[in-house]
């Protein structure tokens, strides 16, 4: 590992990035900041939670000049709530140099950030479809911009923002420096890169695995009507701090936070379809720890860095390889420790199957608990609760009670009353969870390596790229009809125009 003080930069963001506790340069930030620096394109690839952000950001704050107040950098990341996050983790890296930064995104009154505008950003972060509005409205002058930044750059693909994002190039000098980060690049990415890098500077960290080695991953495989009881005994197993647990679609978020409420666990649900308000509010709760579990849809999978959680579970096995990829690298990040585990029926192995061929790593299978072993796992959580209680050592004001009972009662009986009062007991409160349709059925491919078929009439996301798809660009839903899958343009509209019911506006 190399020390940031090797790299050549200046003595303020040395200064910052000690305050943010960042000692050594990870392997991605080592092999991008000094290409980034000399201005060179960069295309950069590393794993999940391994400092990516700061592998653009660093180069990206040195870049700037304090004393221009034209805006000098523009981010584009493809959901709200990583704007956000990249604003918030540039602004610590700019700290010291007194960097003016916005960040503009929909859902978010638009007066407001045009009031904003005026007070003279040099470093915009925002998600296309506002980014593109403020354009429109001349709101945003890039003629001065020199750094551009596609974070997620797949997914902005994928969810159908090529126009916005090709528009947006319009407006920025061509001499501008551009990077580009994930940790996975499809090859039709590399492809759309290439018509807008410059000879890029390709840095990829080589690993034997797409996704870090310090999480676990598991596959468990139960018909779709028993998912959800699986899932509840695997959670009074597995006891998770703090979980994130992916849904396929809208309704299947709202139905899962729903019938973990009742049953007990403190969880809530965040999608494209609530308001801006309420995604903030779930996320800010999430990150301090008052809610255990977040149900999300992929809006929650890209490039979100909420720190302490350690279990990540696929309720429904995501269609495409990538999206696992980023949906587990939700925990394990940063060197932390990690379980991901993901639901499978039996018609869907294929899918799981090509998961593991692209990440070339097995998953372990998972054998559902059994209903005494889950209520085994909320025993031992009581007891262990008991213990503690014990240890902490601040009993006084119930001895003489405890002696009370003692009189009458028989001590194991009583230890065990308390262990029964604290378990909690198997739930079978009715629930609703309406029935997704499994994945298509698709064939397990017998090696070769190559990924995804063409002819797949669901692969939308794999075909990105391929012909007669460049007017709106590929949509995740792959053709649903139930217009409820997150993301993407539900109504395959074509024209650039700024559709309300796009994710982004
Ligand atoms: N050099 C460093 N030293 C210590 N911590 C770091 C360093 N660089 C980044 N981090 C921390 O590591 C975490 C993950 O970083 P980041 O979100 O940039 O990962 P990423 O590679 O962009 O992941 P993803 O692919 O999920 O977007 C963050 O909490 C960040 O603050
Ligand atoms: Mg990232």
């Amino acid at each position: 590992m190399t020390n940031f003080s090797e790299l050549n930069i200046s003595e303020s963001t040395l200064r910052s990035l000690k305050r943010m506790g960042f000692e050594e340069a990870t392997p991605i930030q080592e092999g991008t900041i000094k290409f980034a620096m000399e201005g060179r394109d960069v295309l950069g690839q590393a794993q999940t939670g391994t400092g990516k952000t700061a592998a653009f950001g660093i180069p990206l704050i040195e870049r700037i000049d304090p004393k221009n107040p034209a805006i000098q950098a523009l981010i584009i990341a493809p959901t709200r709530e990583l704007a956000i996050q990249v604003s918030e983790e540039l602004y610590k890296i700019g700290y010291d140099k007194r960097i003016k930064l916005l960040s503009v995104y929909g859902g978010q009154d638009i007066s407001r950030q045009i009031r904003a505008l005026k007070n003279k950003p040099q470093i915009i972060v925002g998600t296309p479809g506002r980014i593109q509005d403020h354009i429109n409205r001349r709101t945003l002058k890039l003629d001065q911009v020199q750094t551009l930044v596609l974070d997620e750059a797949d997914e902005m693909l994928n969810m159908g923002f090529i126009d916005d994002i090709n528009a947006i190039l319009e407006n920025v000098p061509e001499n501008r420096q551009t990077l580009l980060f994930s940790a996975t690049m499809p090859p039709a990415i590399r492809k759309i890169a290439s018509t807008f890098m410059k000879n890029p500077e390709e840095v990829k960290i080589k690993s034997k695995e797409m996704t870090v080695e310090n999480i676990e991953q598991f596959f468990v495989k139960a018909q779709e009507r028993e998912k959800f009881d699986v899932l509840t005994r695997i959670l009074n197993v597995h006891q998770p701090e703090l979980a994130i647990i992916f849904g396929r679609t809208k309704r299947r978020v709202d139905e899962l936070s729903q019938a973990l409420s009742i049953r007990g666990y403190v969880a809530e649900g965040i999608h494209g379809d609530l308001s801006q308000a309420k995604r903030m509010s779930v996320l800010r709760q999430f990150k301090e720890n008052k809610i255990d579990i977040l149900v999300a849809t992929d809006v929650a999978a890209r490039g979100l860095d909420i720190s302490g959680v350690t279990h990540v579970y696929n309720f429904d096995i995501p269609q495409d390889p990538e999206s696992y990829v980023h949906r587990i690298g939700r925990t394990g990040r940063a060197g932390k420790s990690g379980l991901a585990v993901t639901f499978v029926t039996p018609r869907e192995m294929g899918y799981l199957r090509i998961v593991e061929e692209t990440t070339k790593k097995r998953m372990t299978p998972l054998r559902p608990p059994s209903e005494s072993e889950a209520l085994a796992g909320q025993q031992k959580v009581a007891m262990e609760k008991l213990v503690e209680i014990v240890q902490a050592n601040e009993l006084n004001d119930y001895r003489i009670l405890a002696n009370e009972l003692l009189e009458e009662h028989n001590a194991v009986d009583l230890v065990a009353a308390a262990i029964k009062s604290m378990t909690k007991e198997p739930d079978d409160t009715p629930v609703t969870i309406s029935e997704e349709r499994p994945l298509p059925a698709r064939r397990e491919r017998s090696g070769g390596g190559g990924r995804g078929r063409g002819g797949d009439s669901r692969g939308g996301r794999r075909d990105f790229g391929r012909g007669g798809r460049s007017g709106g660009g590929a949509r995740r839903d792959g053709g649903r009809r139930d217009g409820r899958r997150e993301g993407g343009r539900k109504d395959g509209d074509r024209r650039r125009s700024s559709s309300p019911r796009r994710r982004e506006d």
